[in-house]
């Protein structure tokens, strides 16, 4: 007898017919060993990937006007850029800004350090790594993440400005999943702040004289990064840029009453 029939011979009222299970019946029975696995499979995986969307949603839609930062984390507390993050993180803090990083080592310790300095809300979402990695002691609101790319998703939504300090594969990669959103109008308004222009300067120049030479990006992308080595350089470029943001919102905010005024 298929496994779906098994149990069903006694169903109170039935007298003939076939017997069909249904979903609430094969819920509430205990799984067939084979099945205990269940939860190493796609499937099952798909439901947690949603479990941490809900969840960051959840923790981070309060947070207000935020930036992220991204940098190396190789940095310790010596390194020149360490104390540039603390206080770019804290300028922003105090102009009103939550800041948002990953939550680990160097450059992130120096962001949400600069941030609960500024009394602001420091956040640090951290990735599950093959090591054991709490978050740095400067994060206030921390968010526990397994999938890298959903963890990005609530980088860009929950932010409004990139500040990108010197760093290698992760914060590259960070860098352009920003450009490419912003280049193909996933999001506007959103400054890309390289600090540091002693390191990035090579990779500015390398993307003009190839990259653009060779015509795969156009010269509106390069203008897309702004480079920098001043915090407060830094913090007027994210004011005036939510200034733009805010101007924007309230245009479009206009434009729909006036279309659902005309409507009625
Ligand atoms: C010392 C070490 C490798 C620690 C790893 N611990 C990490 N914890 C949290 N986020 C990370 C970590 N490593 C890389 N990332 C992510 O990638 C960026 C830094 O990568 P990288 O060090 O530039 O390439 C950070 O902005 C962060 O979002």
């Amino acid at each position: 007898m298929p496994r779906e029939e098994e149990g069903r011979r006694g169903f109170p009222g039935r007298t003939s017919g076939p017997v069909r299970s249904t979903e609430d019946e094969r819920m509430l029975r205990p799984p067939y060993p084979e099945e205990a696995t269940f939860v190493r499979t796609d499937t099952w995986r798909v439901l947690r990937i949603m479990g941490e969307f809900v969840e960051g949603f959840e923790e981070l839609a309060g947070l207000g006007p935020a930036v992220t930062f991204f940098g190396s984390a190789r940095v310790d507390p010596s390194d020149p850029m360490y104390a540039a993050a603390v206080e770019t993180a804290r300028l922003l803090g105090e102009s009103g800004f939550a800041i948002i990083t990953g939550g680990g080592p160097g450059i992130m310790e120096a962001g949400n350090r600069g941030a609960r300095e500024a009394g602001v809300p420091s956040v640090g979402l951290n990735i599950e790594l093959p090591y054991e990695q709490g978050c740095n002691p400067f994060v206030d609101l921390p968010v526990e993440f397994r999938y890298f790319f959903v963890r990005k998703t609530m980088f860009v939504k929950y932010a409004q400005a990139f500040v990108i300090f010197p760093g290698g594969f992760g914060t590259m990669d960070e860098l352009f999943e920003a450009l490419t959103l912003i280049q193909t109008g996933k999001v506007h308004d959103f400054p890309v702040i390289l600090f540091g222009s002693d390191y990035w300067r090579g990779m500015c120049r390398w993307l003009r004289e190839v990259v653009l030479e060779d015509g795969k990006i156009s010269r509106a992308d390069m203008d897309l990064l702004a480079l920098t080595d001043s915090p407060e350089e830094v913090r007027e470029l994210v004011m005036s840029s939510a200034r733009e943001r805010a101007r924007a919102e309230e245009e479009a905010r206009r434009a729909s009453r006036r279309a659902a005024g005309d409507e009625r």
